[in-house]
């Protein structure tokens, strides 16, 4: 998207509220929304750029949904920011975040937690800002823009199916990188908060899946986007699973009961199997040989040195850890090549729900939020889905006490069975591929549990350890 009619506002300690004004509606609105949202940004769990200071804001777009003068009720603002940060890469490009805020006069006392805060100057002066997704009346109007789908200054909405008006909106209060309403019991709307230019995986995949045929993912019946050659993906309203648990609960409490969770990790297996056939038949499947391998194995070298650098601790592990990098290389210049197709990418027992009726479905195709988009739609072997659930029963075993290895073992042959079942390949006949693919994620935990949940650092770095003497070995 362009940004040549963007308005710019440099945030420093001393002169935080002498922003530039604009001429422009926009150009005036962004200076006086920018203390509050230097406050209140950081705060929010989707943010991805805690730890680093916000120096400024640059508009990409601002659609007023509902006037913001009051005539209509509270005014809804959307808004496209990026958010200028010091950045870990120099490549990297400030990131882009989706805010919808609500304009009131003042908050009903069930809006407080939701506030932003109090506007000091410019065309809201005196009127109070806040996170839109919290009010039902405003989340009323997004469900309205679905129902009667078309375009809204920047933004798109479109639709598949009809919706029915009126479902009583709730927000999720789950711990998300995005943010989700559920309407009614019956569709859940999820909000990209952090959005890139190029469609979304997590409405690409699943509408491919649907077009397929493939029940495992509810199929998207709605999105909204900022068009463009490169549209962003702003939101997707799917069917809500109603009283589903996911499968990271439910292993838990198998856990916990001391029980095992086999019928579950074969069903599961199966799971994955019918979505990745179901996506190798909807999308490319490019094989991979020889300069891919070393592509494909470069990007886990390079990942795996960038994590050493973040995490120390890794870095004993490092030649034992490429051992099973290199063994990938040597496969990949004799052997005859792997399948290679589009995954879900970021694949664990927190992704995966299971119905009532015990029917299990993937969810959040949107692949591992650090990486960037283009890698993210980027074919891949199908086992790194396989490793990733693999690593999943590892860490619901390590999490709990007594630690228990053969309950995740058996949860490990169990889904590769159930796997091989309904795919008719066995993801442990690539041994070499998929050592690899679980130390690549192994990894990527590390550094994700350092960032994010350091008390977890234990579990991926007990994985580190067992990878690198077998791959040594
Ligand atoms: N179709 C659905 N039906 C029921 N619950 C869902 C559905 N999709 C997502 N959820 C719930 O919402 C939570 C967050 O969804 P997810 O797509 O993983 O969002 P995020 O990318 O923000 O982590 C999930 O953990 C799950 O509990
Ligand atoms: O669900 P997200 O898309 O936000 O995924 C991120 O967070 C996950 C944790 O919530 C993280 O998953 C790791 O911890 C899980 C247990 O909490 C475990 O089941 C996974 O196997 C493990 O990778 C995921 O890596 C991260 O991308």
């Amino acid at each position: 998207m362009s940004e040549a009619a963007s308005t710019h506002v440099a945030l420093a300690k001393s002169t935080r509220n002498s922003a530039t004004t604009g001429s422009t509606k926009d150009g005036a609105l962004l200076p006086s929304l920018a203390p509050l949202l230097h406050e209140w940004l950081p705060r929010q769990r989707w943010f991805a750029g805690k730890g680093r200071p916000v120096t400024g804001f640059r508009l990409v777009s601002a659609t007023e949904m509902v006037p913001l003068d009051g005539t209509a009720g509270p005014g809804l603002l959307h808004l496209l920011l990026r958010v200028e940060q010091p950045s870990r890469s120099v490549r990297a490009a400030d990131d882009c975040y989706q805010l919808l805020l609500g304009v009131r006069t003042s908050l009903p006392p069930l809006l407080a937690g939701a506030l932003v805060g109090r506007v000091e100057r410019g065309p809201l002066a005196g009127r109070t800002v806040y996170d839109a997704l919290h009010d039902p009346r405003l989340a009323d109007v997004l469900l309205e823009r679905f129902r009667r789908p078309g375009s809204l200054g920047s933004l798109r909405f479109e639709r598949t199916a009809a919706i029915p008006a009126g479902l009583a909106p709730r927000v999720l209060d789950a711990e998300q990188s995005n943010s989700s309403l559920v309407y009614g019991d019956a569709f859940i709307l999820k909000i990209f908060r952090r959005v890139f230019p190029g469609t979304n995986p997590d409405l690409e995949l699943p509408l491919a899946l649907g077009g397929e045929g493939c029940e495992r993912v509810p199929a998207p019946v709605a999105w909204f986007e900022a068009p463009g050659p490169e549209p962003l993906t702003l939101g997707v309203l799917q069917p809500f699973l109603q009283g589903a648990r996911d499968g990271w609960q439910l292993a838990l409490a198998a856990l916990a009961a001391g029980r095992d969770f086999l019928p579950e990790a074969r069903a599961l297996g199966r799971a994955t199997a019918e979505v990745h056939t179901a996506l190798a038949a909807a999308l490319p499947t490019p094989a991979l040989r020889g300069t891919q391998t070393r592509q494909l194995v470069a990007g886990m070298i390079e990942r795996l040195e960038a994590a050493a650098q973040a995490v120390p601790a890794l870095v004993p592990y490092v030649p034992g850890l490429r051992a099973a990098f290199d063994a990938v290389t040597d496969l990949g210049i004799r052997g005859s090549g792997w399948a290679q197709q589009r995954v879900h990418g970021d694949l664990h027992l927190g992704q995966t729900l299971r119905s009532a009726d015990g029917f299990w479905s993937l969810i959040d195709f949107e692949g591992e939020p650090a990486r960037p988009l283009p890698e993210r739609r980027m074919p891949a072997p199908p086992v790194r889905d396989v490793a990733g659930m693999l690593r999943s029963f590892d860490y619901a075993a390590r999490s709990h006490r007594p630690w228990n290895p053969e309950w995740a073992a058996r949860c490990r042959a169990a889904y590769c069975e159930g796997y091989a079942q309904a795919s008719g390949s066995d993801p442990r006949g690539e041994p070499e591929l998929l050592r690899a693919h679980e130390t690549d994620k192994a990894v990527y935990e590390v550094v994700y549990e350092a960032r994010h949940r350091p008390d977890w650092l234990p579990v991926p770095m007990a994985a580190i350890q067992r990878l690198a003497q077998s791959a040594a070995a």
